[in-house]
């Protein structure tokens, strides 16, 4: 029955043929699993938790699934509705509730964050935020404001969570008047002052993949189609709906268009919090007002918009409901931004008649350091401003603490905080991030054409230097070159390729982490996934040119054990690349550490320098070492049981010559079967991999905890 349903909807979607293949292989893991607790763990495992809390309820995955008899009848028809309402559920219809929208209500108490300046002895701290309090209600737009360098990137990312390591951050961050809990990524978009996109994607891939890797599948596929479509029309993407988002080397979307897509990416998640640091730096006047007004809008439609910005137009300026000015990291004024002049000038700084606000404040609360005097005058204004906004502050503390968050508002963020934190179930996880590495890959041209015509050459390199070698003694050392030269060349360009390519793709991966888009493991099997098949191309090209140029044991037996060989070799290197990259701090790092540990590994590859030679403390590197495995296997493959290999005895009197196997013996290759190397080679493949893996799972970007201030902890 669930093989028909799969089917029946292989054609009518790919996530259907996906979950239908998902069921058919949960009906066979079931089918050989012998108690219900092992059935029930796979489910909670692999299906999307709404699914399995449904299935738990409705029965179908009850204790009483597979009672000791083996109802089979029973057990038939409860796994044939639990692969269809699976299907059911990927063709859109919803068994999970619609996310709801909360309102939020976000305030910060007494927000102090210190940096470590200076070297060693001179090391001192620096204050960047000095004790910010204010309370921001929900459907308001908050604009962050003040000279360069006040602090404002800092408040913002101090309210996200996303200070990076390095500093310490004291105060408290509330959301509806509970700390920051699980359900705050899934309910806030950050939106960096950096724009990290894929290049080879269009606007319309980036945004709909975004769509459908953080839209749950509550949300059924026609509402995500018309969320990206309402994204790219509100933020004017239209006209570069399918231009690429580009990069250094490839053409694509202008400098403002990429800013909104990187804006429109995270408003597709629907957030009910917007945090911007700067969304319009980089936009011509009309693409910012533009945006802007997307902002008002959303802050209209009940949702909190914080935004920084620098020095807006008048016209922008009346779109904010709240201002924030900051100076030094001081709070210079906080309220409603229709007061804000009126505020001044009753601290005596009177904005003149149809001047820019915006400009007016920049001016006042600037330090001008043009002359000592300008200076001192400037610190003092600054200072009275600062006098004066606190005897406000402390004024208003007790009208804030009556208007308290709404109870409601409250446990709706206690639900929220109790959600699981990822979106998608992980088979879905999987399917977009393979069709992503894959589109972005496969479109990334260059680098694969600069493969396969290194390939070429180096292979008639190679060829032309080694063909029509003789055989003897000398021909078989020429063959054992050949052979390490196969797997230098193999090794080396794997990892090389994984060092360029891994890094450029590392900041988005890090910002998709960072809000919860996705778990590292689909995405690093999808990765490995789009990148074997140039692997597998170029080991077989070099194969196919040197092989048989070069004139290597001729049965095809042995030239495919020799294809299988590089191939596994290859996917050993390229692991080992992506582990490299990932545990390094820059790419600069990457690429000098790793020629490092290829010249190691290839020491230990058995060839320059035998195993029986190597000292015993050392010789469990080789077993570390894939170059070791791969060697091994292509000498084995090529010599065992080859004919004498003669001596040229007018060069050499005396010489006896050797037998292949003789060869194999002097190498320290004797008595393994040609399956340990495959073995060795599989194995640290593997590990290879898992380390990569596990690197990349645990170097996660690190960011200051938020800790009691310090007047806090006394109390
Ligand atoms: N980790 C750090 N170590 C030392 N100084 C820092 C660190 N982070 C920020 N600063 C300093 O803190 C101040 C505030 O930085 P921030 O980036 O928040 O300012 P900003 O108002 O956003 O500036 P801009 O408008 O130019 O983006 C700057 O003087 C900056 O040099």
């Amino acid at each position: 029955m669930s093989c028909f349903a799969f089917a029946v909807l292989c054609p009518i979607r790919q996530d259907a043929a996906y979950f239908g293949l998902f069921g058919v292989l949960f009906a066979a893991a079931v089918g050989v699993s012998t108690g219900n607790n092992w059935c029930r763990a796979l489910a909670k495992l692999l299906l999307p938790p709404e699914l399995y809390r449904h299935l738990r309820h409705s029965g179908v995955l009850s204790d009483t699934l597979l009672p000791n008899g083996w109802e089979w009848n029973l057990f038939v028809n409860r796994l044939t509705a639990a692969v269809v309402v699976v299907l059911l559920m990927q063709l859109g219809i919803n068994f999970a509730p619609t996310a709801e929208s909360i309102r939020v209500t976000l305030e910060w108490r007494d927000l102090r964050y210190t940096v470590p300046v200076g070297r060693r002895r001179q090391r001192t701290s620096k204050t960047i935020l000095e004790g910010l309090s204010a309370v921001l209600p929900p459907g308001r737009l908050l604009a962050i404001m003040g000279p360069t360098g006040c602090g404002k990137s800092s408040l913002v990312n101090a309210l996200a969570g996303r200070l990076p390591a390095g500093g310490s951050l004291e105060g408290e961050v509330l959301v509806n008047g509970l700390p920051r809990g699980r359900g705050f990524k899934s309910i806030t978009a950050y939106v960096m002052q950096d724009d990290v996109l894929f290049p080879n994607l269009t606007v319309f891939e980036t945004m709909e993949f975004a769509a459908r890797m953080r839209l749950p599948p509550s949300v059924s596929a026609a509402e995500k189609a018309a969320r990206v479509e309402a994204v790219i029309n509100e933020l004017g993407l239209a006209k570069c709906r399918d231009t690429y988002i580009g990069s250094a080397f490839v053409r694509g979307v202008s400098g403002g268009e990429r800013k909104r897509v990187n804006v429109g990416v995270e408003l597709l998640s629907n957030p009910q919090l917007l945090l911007l640091d700067e969304p319009t730096s980089g936009l011509d006047a009309f693409q910012a007002q533009n945006v802007m007004e997307s902002l008002q809008n959303l802050a209209q439609g009940g949702r909190s918009v914080v935004a920084t910005i620098h020095q807006p137009r008048s016209s922008i300026y009346s779109l904010f409901d709240m201002l924030l000015v900051l100076s030094e990291g001081r709070d210079m004024y906080y309220g409603p931004a229709g007061e804000a002049v009126a505020w001044f000038e009753s601290c005596g700084f009177a904005c003149p008649a149809h001047y820019n606000p915006a400009d007016f404040f920049a001016d006042i609360v600037a330090i001008d350091h043009r002359s000592p005097a300008a200076e001192e005058a400037s610190k003092a204004r600054i200072a009275l401003l600062v006098d004066r906004f606190n005897q406000r502050q402390q004024q208003q503390r007790e009208a804030e603490q009556a208007a308290a968050v709404p109870a409601e508002d409250q446990a709706a963020m206690e639900k929220i905080n109790d959600r699981p934190s990822f979106p998608n179930p992980l088979p879905t996880e999987f399917s977009l991030l393979l069709r992503r590495a894959w589109k972005q890959q496969s479109r990334d041209r260059l680098p694969q054409v600069i493969t396969l015509v290194q390939t070429l050459v180096l292979g008639f390199v190679l060829a032309a230097l080694f063909s029509d070698i003789p055989t003897t003694l000398a021909g078989a050392q020429d063959e054992l070159g050949v052979l390490f030269m196969s797997c230098m060349f193999n090794t080396m360009a794997s990892i090389f390729a994984s060092l360029n390519t891994f890094p450029a793709e590392a900041g988005i991966i890090q910002r998709e982490r960072i809000s919860k888009a996705y778990h590292v493991s689909p995405y690093y099997v999808a990765r490995f996934l789009c990148d074997l098949p140039l692997r597998v191309a170029q080991s077989l090209l070099f194969g196919v040119i040197v092989y048989w140029i070069v004139g290597l044991k001729g049965t095809a037996a042995a030239f495919f054990i020799f294809c299988a060989l590089t191939i596994l070799l290859a996917l050993a290197s390229q692991a080992l690349g992506v582990a490299v990259s990932a545990a390094c701090p820059s790419e600069k790092v990457a690429f000098a550490v790793a020629p490092g540990i290829t010249v190691i590994l290839m020491l230990f590859a058995g060839f320059l320098v035998t195993y029986e030679s190597i000292p015993a403390w050392l010789r469990w590197i080789c077993y570390l070492s894939h170059l070791y495995y791969a060697f091994m296997g292509l000498t084995i493959n090529n010599f065992r049981g080859s004919s004498e290999w003669s001596c040229n005895t007018s060069a050499t009197p005396g010489c006896a010559g050797a037998s292949g196997d003789a060869i194999l013996t002097r190498l320290g290759f004797e008595g393994k079967g040609v399956w340990e190397p495959f073995v060795g080679l599989a194995c640290l493949a593997l590990g290879y991999n898992l380390a990569g893996y596990a690197v990349l799972r645990f170097s996660k970007q690190k960011f200051i905890p938020l800790t009691a201030s310090t007047a806090k902890k006394r109390a």
